[in-house]
């Protein structure tokens, strides 16, 4: 894959980064996309009908079980190239953030050290009833769910769920990364959710350089200024050498 010299141009002259990133940059790792997520017995629910507050209520035993299966699909698997390469930009460039939709802590993994979860993280968890933040021990205890040894309330994972409010801080950054950026990568994301949508479409609007990694395209290859496509975990490393 030959890039075009100007976005070459851009990149080693970069003075500011974004990475936005989705699904996708997993999928490399063996982790299914959020679309493909739902395979074998999870198969007949759609992610809306899981990652809901009403959903855990409606059924706490299952939901929690849907996130341990997650959790230890993550646990068994590592960053791929795609996470090294993002990781080894950011070595090299003058400033790079992160912005991940992906509760699976790759980046971190992979040794990127600017990371804003804008979805939370599933190796966290929180009490539903107090927001407590639990510790690994309470989250193992042998309930499904297990209880919050605070106020005796039902563990939930640490991630966003659909109709729920965004981390204030990490929204916060990732918009004033976005804002002092002078190139943003969009990796591996469909762009269907908001407002995490909304960045690529902020970016383009203040001038910023918008490049799109992803093997398909999407509905952000409008607001693109280069569309490379290919898988991230083969694109990415390339653009290092
Ligand atoms: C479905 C969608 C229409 N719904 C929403 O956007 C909703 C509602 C909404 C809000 N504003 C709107 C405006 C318009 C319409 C709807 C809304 N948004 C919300 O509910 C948000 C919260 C949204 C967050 C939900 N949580 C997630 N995840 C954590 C949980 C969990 O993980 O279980 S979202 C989850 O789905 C999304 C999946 O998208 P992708 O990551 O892009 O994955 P996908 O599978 O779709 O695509 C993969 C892509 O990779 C590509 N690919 C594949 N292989 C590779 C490869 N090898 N390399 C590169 N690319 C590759 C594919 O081609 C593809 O393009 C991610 O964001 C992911 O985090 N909250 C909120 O609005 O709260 C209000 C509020 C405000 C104030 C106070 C109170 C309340
Ligand atoms: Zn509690």
């Amino acid at each position: 894959m030959n890039f075009d010299p100007d976005l070459l141009d851009k990149l080693r002259n970069s003075r500011h980064l974004a990475v936005f990133t989705g699904a996708g940059v997993s999928a490399e790792s063996g982790i299914p996309t959020f679309r493909d997520a739902l395979a074998g017995l999870w198969a007949k629910y759609r992610p809306e009908d899981l990652a809901t507050p009403e959903a855990f209520l409606r059924d706490p035993a299952m939901v929690w079980q849907w996130y341990a299966s997650r959790r230890a699909a993550i646990a068994a698997i590592h960053p791929n190239p795609g996470h090294h390469a993002i990781a080894r930009l950011g070595q090299l460039l003058r400033r790079l953030t992160v912005i991940t939709q992906n509760v699976d802590g790759l980046h971190q993994a992979a040794g990127s050290g600017r990371v804003l979860e804008l979805h939370g993280n599933i190796h966290r968890n929180t009490c539903f009833a107090c927001g407590r933040e639990a510790t690994p021990e309470e989250a193992a205890q042998d309930a499904t769910p297990p209880l919050c040894q605070g106020c005796g309330g039902m563990l939930r994972p640490g991630v966003v769920w659909f109709g729920e409010a965004l981390p204030a801080e990490a929204w916060r950054q990732s918009v004033e990364a976005v804002e002092d950026a002078d190139l943003f990568f969009c990796v591996g994301t469909s762009s269907l959710v908001e407002p995490a949508a909304s960045l690529p479409r902020l970016a383009r609007s203040l001038g910023c350089a918008v490049v799109q990694i992803n093997p398909d395209a999407t509905a952000h290859d409008a607001v693109a200024d280069f569309i490379l496509r290919g898988k991230s975990g083969e694109v990415l490393p390339r653009l290092l050498d």
